[in-house]
This record gives structure tokens, C-alpha cells and sequence, in this order.
């Protein structure tokens, strides 16, 4: 069993425990139904925009503990006036150290699009991103069989949500392209092995057709990098560790944008 089995796994699970504690009805009271969404999409393809969606994420099976003493509130503030063009928080919390709280205080303090970042398996997650106020919602193509990541992004859509769909390489792309996606991300990071390269962006550039936002994933440490994936058609380019794994993630993510900002 590799890590994305054992994480998929305890999903399940705590889905399961989360259901009988919150009801869907319950969550649908929540006000953020009554609102549109912020989208990703748009944001994605501002041309005045920096293209960065930088993450808030506490821990990771593959690192351990990057910083357990950021806030979210502040360093999600710092990002947005670094200049990131969205956010993404993982809520997690069993293998990245994240909760609904964290995603629901990015959103309070943010008018950005905030992605909610979290194993999705069942459609009542969905229906909590919506309630904390999440824009859009990650759909992983290694963690799903097709039929059902396409009803999920369907669901999605239903909710106003915007739907990104990550893949790691060709047979995941071309098996789960569907209509109700938005955003097509790549994300370099092998989930089961944990390797990154981010020539895997490179080589499944041509493979994304041109009607989804393509966006580049994981393992993102310099501005030249992001550079260099604009080249092949990338609008978003998410980067987490790079900034947390510093004191203050915010005045990282300064350094790095206005980088970028000057050699683009
Ligand atoms: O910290 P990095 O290497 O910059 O990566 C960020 C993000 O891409 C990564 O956290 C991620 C990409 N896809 C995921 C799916 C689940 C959890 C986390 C992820």
C-alpha cells in the first residue's frame, strides 16, 4: 500500500465520522451558499497578475514538519499583498496538519479564490468546501476512477465550484478530460514515490488542450523555473514549501514575486 492508498484510505473513513457529525443539511445553511464564487480561472488569466497560488500547508508525508508555527491569517494576508494571484490551503489534517478552520480564515480575510486543497473521494466533501467557502476544489485523476471524478466535477459545477484536475502523467490525462473542468493542473511530485521534476509539466504541455487553464504543481524552489514553464502554456504555477518552509512565508513569497515580476 503506498501513501496515496493509505491517505485515500483514512478518507474515506473520517468522511464517514464527518457525515453523522455534520449533516448536509447542515452545511447548506452555511451563507457561503448564497454567494458566487471568486474564479480561479479569471484569476489565473490576468495578464497583470503574477499567475502564483501559493499554499498554506503545515506538514507533508513527504517532508514532515515544514512549519508549525505560521498563521494562517497573516501569512495568507502577506501572499495576497506579495502579489499571488490565489490561494491554496490544505484542510487535511491527518497527513498535512490543516482543518476547515484554516480555509475558512483564508477565505474571511482573502477576496482572492481560495482552492480548497484535500483528498476529495465523495460528494459531501464538496459540499463542505462550499460551506467554508473554498472557490474551487482539487480533483486527484491517481486517486479516482474516471466516471467518478468526472460526476464529482459535475457536482462541483452544480455548486458554482470550479473544478481543477490534477494528473502526474499522460494515461491519467487522457482517461479523465472532461467538460466540467476548469483548470488542468500537473503536478511534478509523483504522489506515490514523492519524486519531482518539473519536466514532467514540460513533457505533458502539448497534451492539454487549449479550452483548460493549465497550471504547473509541487517542487517550484526559483523564479526562473516558473519562466522557463510559460513557455510551454502554464497560467498557475502552485507553490507551497518554497515559502513555508521558511520564518515567514509571506516576506518569502514577497522576495520570490517581485523576482519574477522584474526578470518576466
Ligand atoms: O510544496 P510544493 O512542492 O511547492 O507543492 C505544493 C503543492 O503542489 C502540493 O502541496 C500538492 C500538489 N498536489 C497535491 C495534492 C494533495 C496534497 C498536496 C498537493
Amino acid at each position: 500500500m503506498d501513501i496515496l492508498d493509505k491517505i485515500i484510505a483514512h478518507k474515506i473513513k473520517e468522511v464517514e465520522d464527518r457525515k453523522s457529525l455534520f449533516p448536509e443539511k447542515l452545511l447548506e445553511q452555511s451563507l457561503y451558499f448564497d454567494g458566487q464564487s471568486v474564479s480561479l480561472k479569471k484569476y489565473l488569466l490576468r495578464e497583470d497578475m503574477s499567475g502564483i497560488i501559493a499554499e498554506f500547508k503545515r506538514k507533508s508525508p513527504s517532508k514532515g514538519m515544514i512549519n508549525s508555527h505560521a498563521k494562517v491569517e497573516k501569512t495568507t494576508i502577506g501572499y495576497m499583498q506579495a502579489g499571488a494571484s490565489a490561494l491554496s490551503v490544505l484542510t487535511d489534517s491527518e497527513f498535512f496538519g490543516g482543518s476547515s478552520e484554516d480555509l475558512s480564515t483564508a477565505r474571511k480575510f482573502n477576496f482572492c479564490p481560495v482552492l480548497r486543497k484535500d483528498f476529495i473521494v465523495d460528494e459531501y466533501q464538496i459540499v463542505e468546501a462550499k460551506s467554508i467557502g473554498a472557490d474551487a476544489i482539487l480533483l486527484i485523476a491517481a486517486a479516482l476512477e474516471p466516471q467518478k471524478l468526472k460526476s464529482l466535477a459535475a457536482f462541483a459545477k452544480r455548486l458554482g465550484l470550479e473544478v481543477l484536475m490534477e494528473v502526474h502523467n499522460k494515461e491519467e490525462l487522457d482517461n479523465n478530460l472532461n467538460e466540467h473542468l476548469d483548470v488542468v493542473g500537473v503536478n511534478n511530485r509523483n504522489l506515490k514515490t514523492f519524486e519531482v521534476s518539473t519536466d514532467i509539466s514540460k513533457a505533458l504541455a502539448s497534451h492539454i488542450p487549449d479550452e483548460f487553464v493549465r497550471i504547473s504543481e509541487s517542487g517550484i524552489s526559483n523564479p526562473e523555473t516558473i519562466i522557463d514553464l510559460k513557455t510551454y502554456g502554464y497560467k498557475g504555477f502552485l507553490v507551497g514549501e518554497t515559502f513555508m518552509k521558511t520564518a515567514r512565508p509571506e516576506v518569502t513569497a514577497r522576495e520570490f514575486i517581485k523576482e519574477l515580476m522584474v526578470k518576466s
